[in-house]
């Protein structure tokens, strides 16, 4: 056992900086919250106990824990990480220089504003000069406090460019990422996930990473939570099956490497600035591990469908659009009348200590029937004491017939009223009581809700990328009212042949 280590040792590499994804077969173990375990090499995982005088291999054995010690069983989430070094092995943290402005993890009045307009972002650039995943991560809105351990943050990345013998490590909270363009190749302490754009990834407080673009230019959205993590939501009289499925989930597999180099920098996200540590190996040098705090990733959403990225094919050579078949998501939906509330759509929720309470609810609209007889079928008009910060991965939104682009983003705040736009109503309107069984398609939008009032920061509201002219999309809404009584279930007045 010991000779295969110092093989591995004598194997030390220096250049090898992007893991080869795709030589590297990446593999994963599949489920949600359960206790998982992981060897690189067979016998690496200590039998019978956690941290043994001697481990297998001369690993150190490493702690991480994503709850107190002393949280309920049901919600206690730590793993053993059986390591070359342990990660303390660095010199010590220095504020990052040049600073990122951008990231902010406690909300108030000295960095966003409180702002109850509709606001409406278009997709970004993406940027021309050298940008990774950290410098190209920014803060849109939030509320609450990483240092208080309540509230989330709602970022968004656009970046053109690996990490480069740099990890990321955010000790504010979760991140859940989804990417919109360009795939993300992610190396974390407990092995490699590939994400896509119709995947999401979640990466627990405290793990290190590092994220490469393999398609090149990438961009995307992030919820993070401070306090808690994502779990699966109650299904309740839906039963036991539907909605995202645990066995959908996919965490990693143990990966390491044992490399050593001058200036490997660890940055971390505390309190929402950036402190960086420099150390000589690479932190992925995780042998085994086991248990239930792990990053992971789904295929929620998608049916076959082609997405128009960059991605390349086996043999180097690029191609332009793939089809994915990740029909993985089990929409419920209505059957009969109205419109249900989109929380039937609930992906992962992040909860407070509220029953029913989220702090953060990650929703979906996927491809669909809509089946519904004499109703409105896209999402009524309202007003919500929840907020609702959405985005759009794929396609168009059923609710905004313009303008709310891929890549772009909403925020609706806490009773903001909104609604679909004038020319999705009169659509369907149009329609009219007849309309027979319609399937959207060619569609993924998702919805961050949270029951916390997000503050906006100055770079979001200063945005070239802003649309000062979203709330046009209402204006043209005419009123139809009449004084007869009517039948609303008639043609005529479906018809719009009221005025
Ligand atoms: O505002 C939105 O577009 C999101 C949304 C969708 C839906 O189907 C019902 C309510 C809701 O807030
Ligand atoms: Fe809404």
């Amino acid at each position: 056992m010991e000779s295969e280590l110092s093989k591995l040792a004598m194997d030390d590499k220096t250049e090898s900086k992007c893991p080869d994804f795709a030589a590297d077969l990446v593999e994963y173990q599949s489920g949600f919250g359960n206790h998982f375990s992981s060897e690189a090499i067979a016998g690496a995982l200590p039998k019978d106990q956690n941290n043994p005088l001697v481990c297998p291999y001369g690993l150190y054995a490493e702690q991480i824990s994503g709850t107190s010690f002393t949280a309920p069983r049901k919600l206690n989430q730590r793993s053993w990480l059986y390591r070359i070094k342990p990660s303390v092995t660095h010199e010590p943290f220095k504020s990052r220089i040049p600073h990122h402005e951008k990231l902010v993890s406690e909300f108030n009045q000295s960095n966003s504003y409180a702002n109850p307009t509709q606001i409406r972002w278009k997709p970004v650039d993406t940027p021309e000069a050298p940008t990774d995943f950290i410098d190209g991560i920014y803060t849109v809105c939030g509320a609450g406090s990483s240092f208080l351990r309540h509230g989330f943050a709602i970022h968004m990345y656009t970046a053109n460019k690996s990490m480069d013998d740099c990890a990321f490590c955010n000790a504010d909270g979760d991140f859940l990422i989804v990417p919109q363009k360009g795939r993300l190749w992610i190396t974390t302490e407990c092995g490699k996930l590939e994400v896509s754009p119709g995947e999401v990834v979640v990466i627990p407080q405290g793990f290190r990473f590092v994220v490469d673009l393999p398609d090149g230019p990438s961009r995307g959205y992030v919820a993070e939570v401070f306090g808690t993590h994502f779990q699966l939501p109650d299904l309740g009289p839906i039963g036991a099956n539907g909605l995202a499925a645990p066995r959908d989930f996919l965490v990693p597999t143990a990966w390491f490497e044992q490399r050593s180099c001058s200036g490997y920098t660890i940055v971390q996200k505390f309190g929402g600035e950036l402190f960086t540590a420099k150390q000589d190996f690479s932190p992925f040098n995780v042998v085994a591990w086991h248990g239930n705090y792990v990053p992971y990733k789904v295929s929620t959403l998608l049916i076959n469908h082609p997405f128009l990225f960059n991605l390349r094919r086996p043999d180097g050579t690029k191609f332009h659009s793939l089809q994915y078949d990740l029909s993985k998501f089990c929409p419920y939906n209505t059957v009969l009348i109205d419109h249900g509330d989109p929380s039937i759509n609930t992906v992962l929720t992040a909860p407070t200590d509220k029953p029913g309470v989220a702090l953060l609810d990650f929703v979906i609209f996927p491809p669909r029937w809509l089946v519904a007889e004499h109703t409105f079928r896209p999402p009524y008009y309202h007003r919500n004491c929840m907020s609702e910060f959405m985005g759009l991965i794929h396609g168009g939104y059923e609710a905004k017939a313009d303008g709310f682009l891929p890549g772009g983003a909403s925020l609706h705040s806490c009773m903001t009223p909104h609604g679909p736009d004038t020319k999705s109503y009169e659509a369907t309107i149009a329609l009219g009581n007849e309309a027979g069984p319609q399937r959207i398609t060619d569609t993924m939008a998702f919805m961050f809700e949270s029951c916390l009032v997000p503050r906006i920061c100055p770079w979001a509201l200063e945005s070239p990328f802003l649309d000062h002219d979203y709330y046009q999309c209402w204006i043209g809404l005419r009123s139809h009212f009449r004084r007869e009584a009517t039948d609303d279930r008639s043609s005529d007045f479906q018809n719009g042949k009221r005025n």
